[in-house]
């Protein structure tokens, strides 16, 4: 609120003194004085006389009228219309998107003036052709901002809860998506109102706005041109009033944005201020400092269909030498997490929420020099496919000893001593001639653990493993597996497992993330969560898991597309638990180690 009083009271300050000047003491703003042409100064007119003799500080005033009406008045329509027409393309698409779209494209190939001297040309110069003008040429800027909106709004699980109450469309466009698009709306009003009434007073300048002897800035600008070298101060007053007013408008509309927009403090991701103002600058103060600390991770990507969220609201903490695991079926979202904290994500995809600080420091907000500096130094990420992820070309001694020298200055011959080093750590039997030989000389599991050898050559403290032994057969699993165990107990490396098989996190995690259709479902210590599932979905994972001659019970169905997440909670129709309670989302509830998304999470543990 504070924010808001500054700029409110100066743009209310300008709009009282346009408003009242029919009322002020001022002289008549087009009564002309040939004898006083151009004076500095003359009793009753502090800011002097123009190349008329007309009374300067009258005709800013009352030009301030016209120039804010004309600004207001294209505003507010191209606000009304464009938001109209981008709620309804983004919503109901098809058609709709299509006239929204298109016609906003279409405005947008005309050139400004084109089209001004175009309706100028139709109807007459004057105040109502210029609001006209302005208006249409706001209208694609309006129509973009809401569809981009609508778009993002109508897949988030507030927009999808009361469509699962019934609500009627009007209802929802008017209660829900607006409000929570008002925000970016507002901004854009901020960027028409500023940028019209700099267009309003270039057209009058070109004669082809508000017609003369009616002040208006550009046309004092226009009239100060001519007599700039004997009367300079002439052309400084609109301009000062021009750029006061701009500046206003603009810290207003900030200031209103920030106040509208409730987004960033409703969702799950509770940051604190300062974490919201400067992400990453102040680690949380609470206890030992965690060496991966993600909350609220929200992915975006840009589909044909609109824009879809493969990764939602991820949050979990990982200590210095633990590996905490992210397990789900395929699609929930578990490799885009994971480049996205590592900076990797695909050209399409973008971080739309949240924080990663690694030892303090926010991954996401950081510049890519520094992140780039990280990835393969302090960080580092093993693949799933290693053979795609190595150069066929290279020879692989040659390959690591480039991973050690991409961070380290080191002499050519000591990184190839290294290398061959790295490799006998990671249990590649002859290393010396094994750092000779080309990839695809190499088994599946020889050349994991060469991407692991990459991965380590620069001792990272935090490792994140995309499935990193789906490819390998039993045997070479476990000893892959072995090798990570042993490089965080002696190097006291983070992990960050990424793994289908639960077998795999019960041997070698300490803490688990269970991840469903983008969104966490239940996260806690592997013990506590494998021995007494709170989620349906974990319980139906570990359900699906072979033990000895028992035959496993496969969960039914497939994880929904990221554009058809089901309304409420989204494993409800795979579940086999759902009821009438489970159409509202359930939030993810914290307890004391443990956290779950179900809202029957107690009685089916009772
Ligand atoms: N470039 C992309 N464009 C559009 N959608 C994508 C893109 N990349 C991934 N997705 C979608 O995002 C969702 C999550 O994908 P992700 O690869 O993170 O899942 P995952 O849990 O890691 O699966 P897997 O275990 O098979 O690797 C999937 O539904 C996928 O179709």
């Amino acid at each position: 609120m504070r924010k808001l009083w500054l700029p409110g009271a100066a743009v209310a300050l300008i709009v009282l003194v346009a408003v009242l000047a029919p009322v002020l003491p001022l002289m008549d703003p087009i009564r002309q004085d040939v004898a006083n042409r151009l004076a500095a100064y003359v009793p009753g007119s502090p800011m002097g006389r123009d190349e008329f003799g007309r009374d300067v500080m009258s005709r800013l005033i009352w030009g301030a009228r016209s120039s804010l009406a004309v600004a207001f008045a294209s505003a507010a329509i191209a606000a009304t219309l464009g938001t109209a027409l981008g709620l309804l393309g983004g919503w109901f698409r098809g058609v709709a998107e299509f006239l929204a779209i298109r016609g906003a494209d279409v405005v947008l190939c005309f050139p400004p003036v084109l089209l001004a001297l175009l309706v100028v040309t139709l109807l007459g110069p004057g105040t109502g052709t210029l609001i006209l003008v302005l208006s249409v040429l706001y209208l694609p800027g309006f129509i973009r901002v809401s569809f981009a909106e609508v778009l993002s709004a109508r897949g988030q699980d507030y927009v999808e809860a009361v469509r699962a109450l019934g609500a009627r469309t009007p209802r929802i466009l008017l209660r829900t998506v607006l409000p929570n698009i008002a925000g970016p709306v507002l901004v854009q009003v901020s960027l028409a109102v500023a940028s019209a009434v700099v267009l309003e007073s270039g057209l009058s300048f070109l004669g082809l706005g508000v017609v003369p002897p009616t002040p208006s800035w550009g046309l004092m600008i226009r009239g100060a041109r001519a007599t700039m070298e004997q009367a300079p101060m002439l052309l400084v007053w609109p301009c000062v009033a021009l750029t006061i007013t701009i500046l206003a408008m603009n810290l207003l509309c900030d200031a209103v944005r920030d106040l509208a927009d409730k987004r960033g403090g409703g969702g799950a991701p509770k940051l604190r201020l300062v974490d919201r103002l400067l992400p990453g600058l102040f680690p949380a103060p609470e206890g030992p400092r965690p060496l991966l600390d993600v909350q609220g991770l929200t992915v975006e990507i840009a589909v044909p269909g609109g824009i879809i969220r493969p990764v939602e609201d991820l949050g979990f903490r990982l200590d210095p030498g633990r590996t905490l695991a992210i397990v789900g079926e395929s699609g929930s979202g578990k490799s885009m997490a994971a480049t996205a904290i590592m900076g990797l994500l695909p050209p399409a995809a973008r971080v739309a929420a949240g924080v990663a600080r690694f030892e303090g420091e926010d991954l996401l907000r950081m510049p890519e020099p520094a992140r780039r500096r990280l990835r393969g130094g302090a960080m580092a990420m093993v693949f799933q496919d290693p053979m795609s992820s190595l150069n066929p070309v290279h020879r692989i001694g040659d390959q690591v000893a480039e991973a050690i020298r991409a961070h380290r200055d080191v002499p050519a011959a000591k990184a190839s001593a290294e290398a061959v080093a790295l490799l006998r750590r990671v249990g590649i039997a002859d290393p010396e001639r094994r750092a000779r030989a080309y990839p695809h000389e190499l088994s599946g599991g020889m050349r994991q653990r060469v991407m692991i050898a990459m991965a380590i050559a620069n001792k990272p403290r935090l490792l994140i493993a995309d499935e990193p032994t789906t490819a390998l057969d039993v045997t070479v699993q476990a000893a892959i597996l072995e090798l990570l165990a042993e490089l965080r107990r002696e190097e006291g490396m983070g992990v960050v497992l990424i793994t289908h098989s639960l077998g795999v996190v019960a041997e070698v995690a300490e803490d688990v993330v269970v991840m469903y259709a983008a969104q966490v479902v239940e996260r806690g210590p592997v013990e506590r969560v494998f021995a007494r599932p709170l989620h349906p979905y974990t319980r139906a994972l570990l359900a699906a898991v072979p033990d000895g001659d028992v035959e496993p019970e496969g969960i039914p169905g497939v994880v929904p597309r990221p554009d058809s997440w089901p309304p409420g909670c989204r494993f409800a129709p795979r579940c086999a638990f759902a009821t009438a309670a489970c159409a509202t989302p359930p939030a993810l509830e914290e307890l004391q180690d443990q956290a779950v998304r179900c809202v029957r999470w107690r009685e089916l543990s009772a």
